[in-house]
């Protein structure tokens, strides 16, 4: 009763400030956006106060199972929200390439490209990256450290205020309420909202390690507790600011100028160093194991790279600043502990690809265990390409040119898509007690649509970015520029129109997961013919050394 009074409490408080913030509000921004807060205050008032169990509810809606041993309705709720927001986040993501390549789609003011762009980029790195590293996270730990989620109340709040922070975020865009850096575009009042559900994650993580019944803590919580805890300290310091008002949507930040401009990318360097990376290694390190049958290859080799990663990492941000203000002595800094990073880059995905050594076969039998392994081998790809474009001169070319973008979704398409649809299919049968999922053969589709996909973004994206380099620098006899920058857009259109294309093909397969996901949920099975006819021979492919460790 009291806590339930208390809970109450806040919620209505929480109504009462929102309620003001809509009647004093400097911007009509900030008065929708409290007008949001007040509606998410409400339905958690009525729900505190009327008792209704709401995950009863939603477990009628959704199909969920009883709870069992783990509790586990957080980590459905999370797996529906990956799956909602992905298809969000990749749509958008087509939509804006379409109107890099089509201009007139830019055709109403809340949806030109320049809001879109970081609708786009939230959504998919953080509230659908987000969403799978949040229930990923909750279903691992409770799994490998033998213990149900400490403080079940905050967890559930931290799902739900994650997904408040979610629209914040996404209709602040739309209605032009952007601090202008990039990743961390939200305003003063949602950065603190985010910092209140973070500090309550990192609770409900460390008290469910706290109490666990297995003495030993499995690698994958390392690399989740690594992820937690610097993404608090980078999402703080770079959001330091001054709010012009407290009613009102617009702040300063803290650091101006070049002091500014690093602090940005140290943050936006570790946000993929942290964000897309340590916590998509925790869910390999569960999910390509549990998916293969195998130990991972070498339990030495996750110690001494995940401790060679978090300190290699937060040094390299400067690698986004070369050829600035920024002292010289910085950018080398940062371009040496790019090119240091390569190697226990390259040991994650050593340990993830050997992880099938003696189960190779899997590789063709079973396509989510390719759609792992393909994931593992995109993050090797791209953690080579990203220290040879931290080189100066590499860099001098593609800095500025759609290389990057290239870059980017080879790391995103490939490796942080790819493993959490793997994690995605391995998690559903799973958590909703069903045989298995509805669909195999829809899996290979799904992989070959989406593998394809990334091939045509990333080559495209070569190419264009190439060319866009090399024009730029080109330099006629009499010293002046030869192209002009509107000749560089012309020169690679067909590359935006094959880019587009190639986002397509990854938004299709993503739709047949959407398919698959609910006909898994509603208790369907596809009778299909299995993947493959050839009989299993042993022999083939034995290991001919026992894996290490
Ligand atoms: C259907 C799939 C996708 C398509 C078609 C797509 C398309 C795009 C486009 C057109 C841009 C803007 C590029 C520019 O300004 O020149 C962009 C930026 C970006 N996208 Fe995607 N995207 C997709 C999926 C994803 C996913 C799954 C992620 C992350 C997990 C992602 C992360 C990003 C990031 C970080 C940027 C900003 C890059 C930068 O500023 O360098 N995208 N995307
Ligand atoms: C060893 C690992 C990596 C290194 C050293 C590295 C290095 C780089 C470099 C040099 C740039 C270009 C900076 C510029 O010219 O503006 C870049 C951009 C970027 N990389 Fe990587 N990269 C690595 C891995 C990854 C991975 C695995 C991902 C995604 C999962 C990723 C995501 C990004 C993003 C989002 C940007 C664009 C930032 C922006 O300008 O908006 N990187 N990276
Ligand atoms: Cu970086």
């Amino acid at each position: 009763m009291v806590t339930v009074l208390a809970r109450a409490g806040i919620w209505l408080a929480v109504l009462f400030l929102a309620v003001i913030g809509v009647a004093l509000a400097a911007d009509g921004g900030f008065a929708i956006h409290m007008g949001i807060v007040a509606l998410a205050a409400l339905i958690a008032v009525w729900f505190t106060i009327s008792g209704a169990d709401y995950s009863a509810i939603a477990r009628g809606i959704l199909k969920m199972p009883d709870q069992s041993r783990y509790d586990d309705d957080p980590v459905r709720w999370g797996v529906i929200a990956t799956v909602f927001w992905g298809m969000a986040g990749f749509a958008a993501g087509l939509f804006i390439a379409l109107q890099l390549t089509w201009p007139v789609l830019d055709f109403a003011p809340y949806l030109n490209f320049g809001r879109l762009r970081p609708l786009h980029t939230s959504a998919v790195i953080f509230a659908f990256g987000g969403n799978a590293l949040i229930a990923s996270s909750f279903y691992i730990v409770q799994r490998t450290c033998r213990a149900r989620l400490a403080f079940p109340g905050l967890a559930r709040f931290v799902f739900w205020g994650y997904q408040l922070f979610i629209v914040l975020a996404a209709t602040g865009y739309l209605l032009g309420i952007t601090q202008s850096k990039e990743y961390a575009e939200p305003e003063w009042y949602v950065d603190w909202w985010l910092t209140i559900v973070w500090v309550c994650y990192l609770l409900v993580f460390v008290g469910t390690i706290v109490k666990r019944s297995e003495p030993h803590i499995y690698v994958a919580n390392w690399f989740y507790l690594a992820f937690i805890l610097t993404i608090a300290m980078l999402h703080v310091v770079n959001n330091l600011d001054v709010p012009v008002s407290f009613v009102g949507s617009k702040s300063y930040p803290l650091f101006g100028g070049v002091q500014g401009a690093l602090v940005q990318w140290w943050y936006g360097h570790n946000a993929v160093g942290f964000f897309l990376t340590a916590g998509f290694l925790a869910m390999m390190y569960y999910f390509v194991p549990k998916q293969a049958e195998r130990p991972i290859y070498s339990y030495r080799l996750s110690i001494i790279h995940f401790w060679a990663l978090i300190f290699l990492y937060i040094w390299a941000g400067p690698h986004h600043l070369h050829y600035t203000a920024l002292p010289d002595w910085a950018q080398t800094l940062g371009m040496v502990f790019s090119i240091m990073l390569w190697m226990p880059s390259w040991g994650g995905m050593i340990n993830g690809l050997m992880t099938l050594n003696g189960a190779w076969d899997k590789v063709r039998t079973d396509p989510i265990i390719r759609m792992m392994i393909m994931s593992v081998a995109f993050y090797g790809m791209s953690t080579f390409e990203g220290p040879m474009m931290s080189i100066k001169s590499v860099n001098s070319l593609s800095h500025y040119t759609n290389w990057t973008i290239g870059h980017v979704h080879s790391g995103a398409l490939g490796w942080n898509g790819m493993i959490t649809f793997g994690a995605i299919y391995y998690l559903t049968p799973r958590l909703w007690n069903r045989e298995r999922l509805y669909s195999l053969r829809m899996v290979n589709w799904h992989f070959w649509l989406a593998t394809i996909g990334i091939v045509f973004y990333a080559a495209s994206m070569w190419v264009a970015g190439i060319t866009q380099g090399l024009m730029w620098r080109e330099y006629g006899p009499d010293g002046y520029l030869v192209n002009s920058f509107a000749d560089t857009v012309a020169a690679i259109h067909p590359m935006y129109a094959l880019r587009a294309f190639g986002g397509l093909l990854y938004l299709s397969g993503a739709v047949i997961m959407v398919v698959n996901v609910w006909q898994t949920i509603a208790g369907k099975l596809r009778s299909e013919a299995p993947m493959h006819d050839a009989a299993y021979d042993p022999e083939a492919d034995r290991p001919i050394l026992a894996p290490a460790e």
